[in-house]
């Protein structure tokens, strides 16, 4: 078996991780966090979004949060954004990168962004056209992949039918969300071929979350079938507020010591990431939920 010898760590920590936390973490924290995973060698990041405040209230400062980064010019800072109201944002704010996002599930899509799955690609429509003639890349996201909290078990035809639906809009990375967390390694490897069967492996990327977890296991899986795009989050923070039950994404930190063993590069400084987490969760309040944040924090010096 060949694994890909580097992988992408596209980090959300920032967005997805704090989108559902109840208490407001300030801007400036938002910031340092940021700053701090850029430290240790992120250079993809989800610095926020530009969706409607009462929706994601947590998500309401990221003007602030990217006009009071200090910019590296090797990082694309991304936002996440839903219409063209949120792409306006992004423009004004000056992210390098947006992210349209849809799901297989209609009722998941409801719920997250009011609309049906046509209507959402409709909606993106105006959004990619106004991206492609600004020369703003963007990558498209796919809740519910490997199961809706709503509909349970999804097609896998219709994880393929949307992925190549977004490709063809011009995104440069498609990538499979597990928002719930319930996939395991060989419905991961069901989906992805499916994926693969209607658009390019190399576009393919992975977004798991934990609930169950599966997501390092679902990341290994992946990897064994060449995908190199890994989304996760400092801390194993997240959830989706419109996705009951589900709990963060895996833990950048659990990744990077797995890709570390395994000899692949992901370009990120271990320790520095696991200060990070702890930075944040001691913000929170609360330990990170990864196991390697846990093992070395007695052992960062
Ligand atoms: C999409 C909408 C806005 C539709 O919401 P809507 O209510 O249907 O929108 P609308 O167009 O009817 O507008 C209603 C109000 O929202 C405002 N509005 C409209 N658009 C925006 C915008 N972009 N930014 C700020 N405000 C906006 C608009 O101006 C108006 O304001 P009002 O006149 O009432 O004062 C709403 O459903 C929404 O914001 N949803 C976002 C939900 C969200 O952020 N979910 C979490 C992110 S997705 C995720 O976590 C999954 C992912 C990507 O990580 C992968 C995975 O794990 O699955």
């Amino acid at each position: 078996m060949t694994l890909p010898s580097k992988v992408r760590i596209f980090e959300v920590g920032a967005r997805d991780g704090l989108q559902n936390e109840k208490q407001m973490v300030p801007a400036d924290i938002k910031v340092e966090l940021i700053e701090r995973l850029v430290d240790a060698g992120i250079t993809a990041i989800e610095t926020g979004s530009f969706v409607s405040p009462k929706w994601v209230p947590q998500m309401a400062d990221t003007t602030d949060v990217m006009a009071k980064l200090s910019r590296q010019e090797n990082v694309t800072y991304a936002v996440l954004t839903p219409n063209m109201k949120g792409y306006e944002g992004a423009i004004a704010a000056k992210a390098d990168e947006i992210e349209i996002f849809s799901a297989a599930s209609e009722a998941f899509n409801q719920k997250n962004i009011n609309c049906t799955i046509a209507e959402s690609l409709e909606r993106f429509e105006p959004v990619t056209e106004a991206a492609k003639a600004a020369g703003i890349p963007y990558r498209a996201s796919i809740s519910c992949a490997l199961g809706c909290p709503f509909e349970g078990d999804v097609a896998v035809d219709v994880v393929a039918d949307v992925s190549k639906k977004l490709y063809d809009m011009g995104a440069y990375e498609v990538s499979i969300a597990d928002t719930i967390g319930v996939g395991t390694p060989i419905r991961t490897k069901k989906v992805i071929e499916a994926v693969a069967n209607v658009i390019p492996l190399e576009v393919i990327g992975v977004h798991f979350h934990d609930t169950y977890g599966q997501a390092l296991a679902n990341y290994l899986a992946a990897l064994e079938m060449g995908i190199s795009r890994f989304d996760s989050s400092v801390a194993g923070l997240g959830g989706c507020p419109y996705a009951p039950g589900a709990t963060g994404n895996v833990a950048t930190e659990d990744v990077v010591y797995m890709l570390d063993g395994m000899g692949v590069e992901s370009g990120i400084d271990l320790k520095k990431l696991v200060k990070t987490a702890w930075f944040i969760s001691n913000f929170l309040g609360r330990p990170p939920v990864s196991s390697v944040a846990r093992a070395l924090k007695n052992k960062l010096n």
